[in-house]
């Protein structure tokens, strides 16, 4: 093993030789270091890579870990290393083992998917959706939140749609449409096992209720998962710990976690659950860092204060083993543009003056909505960058529209696929599509299908169908070939459909679906697995955002990314952008305590991602206006609004584009000059 440079406390966790430990520590003490050098410990004494599974809240976050262990070992020793979050574990558990999870023919749907079954289902129901006044994502929202949470249905609509309210009032909303969400979730459940779909909380549940129930199945995985290393424990939720209490009998966890960074509770993560830990996992360690590895102590100073300043006790005070740098600047600008020019000129100057590359900056917005206008000034100056928390590969509408078809070959009862394909048609609509669909529903035999689409839908657009369908049931066992020919004969339709932009943008994404079938041996799995892991990495390159297929050879790059899905990250440079009051907290979040602390978690993480240096930009104008008695609500609360002098350098409009001084009385004009009429 090559060596990894541990100080004595992450040295005694990369080596912790009890059973179950838990890695409690603040921001940039080294969590992430100490997972990377736990598996490549645990290689190096002898066990097999395949048996230890990493548990990750992103993809990139997995991939990072597992190329950083690999990097570590000599001679492939962890080769076979598994990274992947709890949804794409517990999806490749279900592939690998269909006899024992029973879901094999099943399609996994994802979010938008979900969203279309929900519709029907509403559709289907009109008493009981008249009847209330949610809209089908709030219906997801509360179906989600209740299961992830384990809260039951009047509290999950409590949460979901009353923001916690326990008044009276409220109680008696909850208990009149509560009846009405039950027909309508019911409804949806059955449509699911109709359509032989699962959704993304449904693979956990499908794990964890076998793996609870079943002590040959813990007995079958027990030789296949001997470790667990679970980053970002802070976040888990009580269905992903209902998910993993079973592996404590047959796996040793070792979960690392940082309370002052639990920024998910919207998905029911308590952060007090690492408070828990050793009251629910018998056997267990905790064990401390203390030292900050990743900035200068101003960055911390700041960071200690924010947190410091909340009625919560995080018991936490960073120390930067780096010692002192640059105070982090506050700016304070006059609009978006302003900001944006700012940003861009900031690392402009830097790549050209001060020998930093592109991805020495990382940029935090609590949304992608906001960074429009940087993105635009950054096309412009050609700053090349990526985002993060954006729409993903695989759900975009023309790839969407090619996987439809091999979805409702691989699962003819997958109502959402043909709806997709059906309507794809020309000529064919809706009701038309569910016409078709009801009489498919009744086929029985999948090889007279064809014929029967042909015969059921008739024309040319029968015999379109029926051959597309053909051709992939033939290719069922070459996903690569299966979608060639299946582009083959809908390209003229998607160039017609996304005329627009097909030839500039979409188009290069067919041959990246072609290069991600030939990984997969079934079209389910491409589709199962494709949906989750959204193709953002391929054959070693990465394939940026939608189409920028073209931009995959550029490396290094701005990041853009939202708090949310920054986490586990660093750069030189930070900008978190518009920290402002209404902004944080957020002004839907003022009236309830949880979500301010929450709120200020999030500035926490943005703010422990600097290096070295930490741009703080805010707008003038939220500062100027909040005077009024009306906002003084917002005043009081918003973060920043005692800040310690010393804590930053302040500055007002420091790059604003500064008008040229004029005199105050104007001159007159005399249009009737310039031309000579003789
Ligand atoms: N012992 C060490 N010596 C030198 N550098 C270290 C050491 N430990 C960690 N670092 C560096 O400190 C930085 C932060 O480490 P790491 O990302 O592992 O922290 P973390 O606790 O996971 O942070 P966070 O929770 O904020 O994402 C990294 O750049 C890492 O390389």
């Amino acid at each position: 093993m090559k060596n990894h440079i541990l100080n004595a406390q992450q040295k005694k966790a990369v080596e912790f030789d009890g059973k179950h430990v838990l890695v409690l520590a603040g921001a940039g003490t080294g969590k992430t270091r100490c997972i990377v050098g736990r598996a490549a410990f645990l290689i190096d004494q002898g066990m097999e890579p395949e048996k230890i599974q990493i548990l990750t809240f992103t993809k990139r976050a997995a991939n990072e870990i597992v190329e950083r262990v690999k990097a570590s070992l000599t001679d492939n020793q962890a080769q076979s290393l598994n990274g992947s979050t709890f949804h794409s574990w517990c999806n490749q558990l279900i592939v690998r083992y269909p006899n024992l999870f029973g879901a094999s023919g099943y399609t996994v749907i994802d979010p938008d998917d979900q969203l279309s079954v929900m519709k029907m289902v509403c559709g289907d129901q009109l008493v009981e959706y008249k009847g209330i006044r949610i809209k089908p994502q709030q219906l997801l929202d509360i179906y989600s939140y209740g299961r992830n949470t384990r809260k039951n249905l009047s509290n999950s609509i409590r949460e979901k749609i009353f923001k916690g309210k326990t008044d009276e009032e409220t109680n008696d909303e909850i208990d009149i449409i509560r009846p009405k969400v039950e027909v309508l979730l019911r409804a949806y459940q059955t449509k699911k096992s109709e359509g032989r779909y699962i959704d993304y909380d449904d693979l956990l549940l499908i794990v964890a209720n076998r793996l609870r129930n079943d002590a040959e199945a813990r007995r079958i995985l027990s030789h296949q998962v001997k470790h667990l290393l679970i980053d970002e424990f802070q976040d888990t939720n009580p269905l992903q710990w209902y998910l993993l209490e079973p592996f404590l009998e047959i796996a040793k966890f070792y979960c690392v976690g940082d309370d002052a960074q639990s920024i998910y509770s919207f998905r029911g993560a308590d952060y007090k659950n690492v408070h828990l830990f050793k009251e629910r996992v018998p056997e267990s360690e905790i064990l401390i860092l203390n030292n900050n590895y990743r900035s200068t102590q101003e960055i911390l100073d700041l960071s200690n204060w924010l947190i410091e300043t909340s009625p919560l006790e995080y018991k936490k005070k960073l120390v930067a083993t780096r010692g002192s740098g640059t105070k982090p600047k506050l700016i304070n600008i006059a609009s978006q543009w302003e900001e944006a020019n700012f940003i861009a000129e900031n690392i402009l100057e830097n790549f050209t003056e001060n020998n930093k590359n592109f991805i020495d900056h990382l940029i935090l917005s609590r949304s992608t909505y906001y960074t429009k206008p940087l993105q635009a000034v950054f096309i412009q100056k050609k700053i090349p960058y990526v985002t993060y928390g954006g729409r993903k590969f695989m759900e975009a509408a023309h790839i969407k529209d090619i996987v439809s078809a091999l979805r409702v070959v691989n699962n003819i009862y997958d109502e959402i696929g043909w709806m997709r394909f059906l309507t794809f048609w020309d000529g064919i609509g809706e009701i038309k599509a569910g016409k078709y669909i009801s009489k498919i529903l009744e086929f029985k035999d999948p090889l007279d299908c064809a014929q029967n689409l042909e015969d059921a839908i008739g024309g040319t657009e029968g015999e379109k169908i029926a051959d597309i369908y053909n051709s992939i049931f033939m290719n069922s066992g070459n996903v690569k070939k299966a979608i060639q020919e299946t582009y083959s004969k809908m390209e003229l339709q998607l160039a017609f459909k996304y005329r627009k932009d097909w030839e500039e943008k979409r188009k290069s994404d067919v041959p990246v679906l072609e290069m991600l079938g030939e990984n997969y041996a079934t079209i389910g799995q491409l589709i199962s697995e494709g949906i989750l892991e959204n193709a953002k990495q391929l054959n070693g390159n990465p394939v940026l955002e939608g189409s920028q297929l073209n931009d995959s050879e550029i490396k290094d790059h701005v990041i853009i990314s939202t708090v949310h899905s920054a986490k586990g990250l660093e750069a030189d440079v930070c900008y978190v952008l518009n920290v402002s009051p209404k902004v944080y907290p957020s002004a839907w979040n003022l009236s309830s305590d949880e979500n301010i602390e929450e709120d200020r978690r999030v500035l926490y993480v943005a703010l422990t991602r600097a290096k070295n240096e930490l741009y703080i930009t805010r707008d003038t104008n939220s500062i100027t206006t909040v005077n009024s008695s009306e906002t003084s609500e917002v005043t009081s609360k918003y973060f920043l609004e005692n800040l310690p002098e010393n804590l930053t350098e302040q500055f007002v409009n420091p790059y604003t584009i500064v008008k040229p001084r004029d005199i105050l009385t104007p001159n007159k004009i005399d249009l009737s000059e310039g031309m000579d009429f003789s």
